[in-house]
């Protein structure tokens, strides 16, 4: 049974659900938590996967009564399935209950996405944390990169529970890039902030981590807007419907070519990403796809989990430095296109999960 609860953790978990089901001897389940229950539904569709398990977000407030909430919920979810293994993705607050769940009752628990660390337990907030308390309860830990690895055998763990096999984000985007190709419907949305950008540079911008102050959300969005004076950029910025929108909103509304839109779908922004000249974010998965689709990339963070961006030189680690983010805009802007980097992975993550969990739960 595959866990998921946010928008990032269902796109990097869809080609692990269809790599497993092209395993003729596994039959795999899903389970929503429910933790973001209106994003990344449109991804299940388009990919064809009806949750078995389409969970309420516990109520009231605060990450307390959710994450314990959650290890109740997916829980009980578990003893209806009964799965002889779960599998959870990242670091967010679904990642750590669907750990917890499992561990309690002694399923065996994959962790797709292992191994990432800023080594700094306040940022990223809460999800540092969380993805260290998942690495003990995990019997396999499919690392995205060797550095990943390292982390892990840093914090002893046994080698051969590790498998460097990229990270399932890059078998989303060939996937859904594939289909964008063959059906111009497919993120049909993009084409109306793609026209209206005409020839200028088209700079796409998502802002939505949480450790995010009133200060670092100003700071951005004064940077954003220097940029904007340029006449040759059109900044989109798709708001995260959970993440502070409102002080973006009131700060960047009526700012001329600057474009604040509702969250798109995964489709959409592919193809606003495909369209991109730069992007400028503070998202993680996003680190991913720009780099593996050959996009130069501000990053909104002073420390990121994804040095392997920076070192591939496609980005260029930002923080909330209202000045700097205009000054490495204009000089990103002036030089060529970054080549796409397989740092991040091949593509093929999803078939080397799929392949070890078939090994080493039904051994020939
Ligand atoms: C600390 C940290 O970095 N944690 C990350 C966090 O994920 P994130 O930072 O990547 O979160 P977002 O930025 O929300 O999602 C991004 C995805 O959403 C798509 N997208 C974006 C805007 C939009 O308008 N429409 C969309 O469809 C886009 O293509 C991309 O794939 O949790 C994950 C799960 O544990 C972790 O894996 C991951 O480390």
């Amino acid at each position: 049974m595959a866990i998921a609860g946010t928008r990032p953790e269902i796109i990097k978990l869809v080609p692990v659900m269809r790599a497993l089901e092209d395993e003729p001897v596994l039959r795999p389940s899903f389970c929503h938590s429910g933790q973001h229950a209106d994003l990344g539904r449109d991804l299940l569709n388009i990919a064809g996967i009806t949750p078995d398990e389409m969970l309420e977000r516990p109520s009231g407030e605060g990450v307390d009564r959710l994450l314990a909430g959650m290890i109740e919920t997916i829980g009980a979810a578990l003893d209806r399935h009964r799965p002889r293994a779960v599998i959870v993705q990242g670091d967010t607050a679904t990642t750590l209950a669907g750990a917890m769940a499992a561990f309690h009752r002694r399923i065996p628990v994959a962790h797709v996405e292992a191994g990432l660390r800023s080594a700094d337990m306040t940022q990223p907030f809460p999800e540092e944390a969380y993805r260290r308390l998942v690495t003990p309860l995990a019997r396999w830990h499919f690392a995205p990169t060797k550095a990943a690895r390292n982390a892990l055998i840093g914090e002893n763990i046994a080698k051969d529970s590790i498998k460097v096999v990229g990270n399932t984000v890059v078998d989303a985007l060939h996937w859904a890039c594939s289909r964008l190709d063959a059906d111009p419907s497919l993120g049909a949305e993009a084409h109306r902030y793609i026209a209206a950008a005409g020839g200028h540079a088209l700079v796409l911008a998502t802002v939505h981590r949480r450790e995010h102050d009133t200060s670092a959300l100003k700071a951005i969005a004064y940077g954003l807007s220097s940029l904007a004076e340029r006449r040759d950029v059109r900044i989109v910025l798709p708001l995260h419907p959970r993440a502070e929108s409102a002080i973006l909103r009131e700060l960047l509304a009526d700012m001329p070519r600057i474009e604040l839109i509702p969250a798109v779908d995964y489709f959409t922004f592919l193809r606003l990403m495909r369209a991109s000249r730069l992007v400028v974010s503070d998202s993680g998965g996003v680190q991913e796809e720009a780099t593996a689709m050959g996009r130069p990339l501000l990053v909104l963070r002073k420390v990121t989990e994804r040095m392997e961006a920076v070192g591939a030189g496609a980005a260029r680690l930002i923080g909330h430095d209202r000045d700097l983010i205009a000054a490495a805009a204009n000089e990103v802007l002036s030089q060529p296109m970054p080549e796409p980097s397989d740092v991040f992975g091949d593509g093929r993550a999803s078939e080397r999960i799929a392949r070890t969990l078939r090994g080493d739960l039904y051994p020939r």
